[in-house]
C-alpha cells in the first residue's frame, strides 16, 4: 500500500504538491492523473525517497522509502530512464544493481527476457530508442520482483504492441495482488486499465475514487436513444423533465431519466425505438471537466493564421 498524508512539496515559491492525502491499495491498478505540472512526478519522487517532503509523509507499507530494508525488492519504479549511464549496456547496469541489492544475478536475464530486450542486452543504453528505454526502465523496476510498482508515463514511445503488452502486464501485476500506481496522459488507456484513480490539479487532490464512479459522478450517466421519431421523442422527453441532446437526425443523448423509464415513455407515446443503451462517458471528458479549473498550461483554442 502506498499512502500520502498531508504530503506537501514547495520549491522556492512554487507549491508543487499541496497537502495531498491518498491511499493506493494492493490488487488494483490505480491511475495517477493530472494536467501538466500538477505534481505527479514530484509526488512519485517523494514516495521513492528522491525528494524530501516539505511537510507530511509518503510511505510504502507504512514506512518511508529510506527506512525500507530491501528497497528494490519492496518497490519498483519506472521514472526517468536517463539515469543509467549511456555507455553502459542494459545487462551490465542490471547486474550491478542486482549485486548491490542482494538480488540473484540470474534474475537479470529473466527480466531482460520478460521485457523483450534479450537481443539488445549487450547494446549500449545510449543507443536505445524511446520504446527500448521504456522496456529497460521496466526491467529495472521488476528486478527485485517487488509487490509495489510505480510507473511514470510507461506508455510513452511504445508501439501499439508495446502498449498492449504493458496494459496486460499492469493488469497481471494487480491480479497477483501487487500495488500498482501509474501516471499517464493517455485517458483511453487509463480508462481501460485502471480500477481506481487519484486525480490531482495544481498539487491538490481532485478525486480519489473508482474509475467508474469518477466518470459517473463527474459527467453523469446518459442514455443513447436511436429513433426515427426524433422530433416527437425530444418533445415527450423534455415534457417529462429529461435533458436531451440531439446528436444526429435519429440519435438522442438523454440525461436525467433512466433507460427503462425512457422505454416505458416510448411505449406509452407509441414512439418507435431502434436502440436504447446506457452511454459510457469517456474518462477524457470526465478528466477535462474535473480539472478544468486547475489547468496551468493551456494552448490557444486555435491557430492564429493572421
Ligand atoms: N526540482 C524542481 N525545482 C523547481 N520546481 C520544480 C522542480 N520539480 C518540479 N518542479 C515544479 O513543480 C511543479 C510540478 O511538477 P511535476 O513534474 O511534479 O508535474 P507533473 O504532474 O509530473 O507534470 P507533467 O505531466 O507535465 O510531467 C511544476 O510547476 C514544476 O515546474
Amino acid at each position: 500500500m502506498i499512502e500520502a498524508v498531508g504530503l506537501t512539496k514547495v520549491f522556492g515559491r512554487k507549491v508543487a504538491v499541496d497537502d495531498l492525502d491518498f491511499v493506493v491499495r494492493p490488487g488494483t491498478v490505480t491511475g495517477f492523473l493530472g494536467p501538466n505540472g500538477a505534481g505527479k512526478s514530484t509526488t512519485m519522487r517523494m514516495v521513492l525517497g528522491l525528494d524530501r517532503p516539505t511537510a507530511g509523509t509518503a510511505t510504502v507499507n507504512g514506512r518511508a522509502y529510506a527506512e525500507l530494508h530491501h528497497p528494490l525488492r519492496e518497490v519498483g519504479a519506472v521514472l526517468d530512464t536517463r539515469i543509467a549511464h549511456p555507455r553502459t549496456t542494459a545487462r551490465d547496469h542490471l547486474r550491478v544493481l542486482a549485486v548491490s541489492h542482494g538480488i540473484p544475478v540470474a534474475r537479470v536475464d529473466e527480466v531482460l527476457d520478460l521485457v523483450g530486450l534479450t537481443e539488445a542486452a549487450r547494446e549500449r543504453i545510449g543507443k536505445f530508442s524511446l520504446g527500448m528505454r521504456q522496456r529497460f526502465g521496466l526491467a529495472v523496476a521488476l528486478l527485485g520482483d517487488p509487490p509495489t510498482l510505480l510507473f511514470d508515463e510507461p506508455l510513452n514511445g511504445l508501439d501499439v504492441a508495446g502498449v498492449h503488452w504493458v496494459r496486460k502486464l499492469l493488469r497481471g501485476f494487480a491480479d497477483e495482488g501487487r500495488t500498482v500506481l501509474v501516471s499517464s496522459h493517455l485517458m483511453a488507456e487509463v480508462q481501460g486499465t485502471a480500477d481506481r484513480l487519484v486525480v490531482i490539479g495544481r498539487g491538490r487532490l481532485v478525486a480519489d475514487a473508482r474509475t467508474a464512479d469518477f466518470i459517473a459522478d463527474t459527467v453523469g450517466v446518459r442514455v443513447r436513444v436511436e429513433t426515427p421519431d426524433a422530433r416527437a421523442f425530444v418533445d415527450a422527453l423534455t415534457a417529462a423533465g429529461a435533458d436531451v441532446d440531439q446528436v444526429g437526425t435519429s440519435v438522442l443523448l438523454v440525461s436525467g431519466m433512466e433507460r427503462h423509464a425512457i422505454g416505458d415513455l416510448a411505449a406509452r407515446a407509441s414512439l418507435v425505438v431502434h436502440g436504447l443503451a446506457d452511454e459510457v462517458a469517456s474518462l477524457e471528458e470526465a478528466f477535462l471537466d474535473a480539472t478544468e479549473s486547475s489547468v496551468e498550461f493551456r494552448g490557444k483554442p486555435e491557430w492564429n493564421h493572421a
